[in-house]
């Protein structure tokens, strides 16, 4: 709409001549009303991105209560994000053959066969480049991506064009400035591929992980991926877990790999590897344990 604002002009001068120039309610041309209304749209959708935002905000300061980690879908757009999220969540997130069918992130829970879980996050597909007037419209699932624990790079590998996808993609993270998140890359629909057969060895040789969202092969492996590469970045703490908050002990169990527990009298000593956000929660406790002891 940014776009088409300053380019009405003209449109409607052919209407003018035939009306004899009194197509116009109230004093104002055609062009301005449908200035004036180009403009109250574009004030409408602004405000619903800041809405977004503001709502997504909350939800991560919500989920710091209950520190899962978690893990950003990033990739180009149509890569299959959306169909991936739904497959392993049977989440119902709009999965469409469209650019940017997705612009408001979502997430959603993992929960992986041995137990552990993470949450998964949808966010709008990348492009070559990102037109300054859509990265507003970009800024909620930025934020959102700046904050995860890990990135998965969604590449749809049946694409003549995915290595430049990757390119790009990679540019994009570059420019966001999230070198510091561990990332994972992910060939998704190689159920389309010319030799699937072919493009699995080659993505086995090369380390990467290989599925297709559609027909769900490669599923499992991929939630191992994702729990080995969350694993790299966890750390070793030992904290004391009041019993008022023995909650925590869940969280600590789903999240991360309890080493030892020890049952005192008004708590229990905990020592485990977690996930950074949760280490970070865990501060104050952890200095509790030099007193337990
Ligand atoms: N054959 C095949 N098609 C797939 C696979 N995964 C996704 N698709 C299709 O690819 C299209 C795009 O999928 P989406 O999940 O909407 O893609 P996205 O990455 O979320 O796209 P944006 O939201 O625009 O970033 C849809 O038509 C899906 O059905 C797959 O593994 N195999
Ligand atoms: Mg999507």
């Amino acid at each position: 709409m940014e776009y088409q604002l300053p380019r009405l002009t003209k449109m409607w001068t052919h209407l003018e001549r035939q009306a004899g120039g009194r197509v116009k309610g109230m004093g104002e041309k055609q062009i301005e009303v449908d200035k004036r209304i180009l403009r109250t749209q574009i004030g409408v959708l602004k405000k619903e991105l800041e809405s977004v935002r503001k709502h997504r905000k909350q939800y991560r300061n919500r989920r710091l209560s209950v520190p899962v980690p978690v893990v950003s879908l990033v990739g180009y757009t149509n890569a299959g994000k959306s169909t991936l999220l739904n497959r392993l969540t049977g989440a119902d997130v709009l999965a469409e053959d469209r650019l940017f069918a997705t612009l408001d992130p979502t997430t959603r829970r993992v929960a992986v066969n041995n137990g552990k879980e993470f949450l998964l996050t949808d966010t709008v597909g990348f492009i070559q480049k990102l037109p300054t007037m859509l990265v507003a419209a970009f800024r909620a699932t930025l934020e959102e991506i700046s904050e995860s624990s890990l990135l998965v790079h969604v590449v749809d590998i049946s694409h003549p064009l995915a290595q430049q996808q990757i390119d790009a993609v990679d540019k994009v993270l570059e420019e966001l400035d999230v070198a510091s998140i561990p990332k994972l890359v992910v060939w998704n629909k190689v159920d389309k591929t010319d030799d699937p057969r072919r493009v699995k060895l080659e993505a086995e040789r090369k380390g990467v992980v290989c599925v297709s969202a559609i027909d769900g092969y490669g599923l499992e492996q991929f939630c191992d991926a994702v729990q080995a590469k969350l694993r790299d970045s966890m750390v070793l703490v030992e904290a004391f877990i009041p019993y008022d908050k023995s909650e925590l002990l869940n969280t600590i169990h789903q999240s991360g790999i309890v080493e030892g527990t020890e049952y005192r009298e008004n708590g229990t000593l905990i020592r485990a590897v977690v996930p950074l956000p949760l280490a970070r929660f865990l501060a104050p406790m952890r200095q509790q344990v030099a007193a337990a002891l």
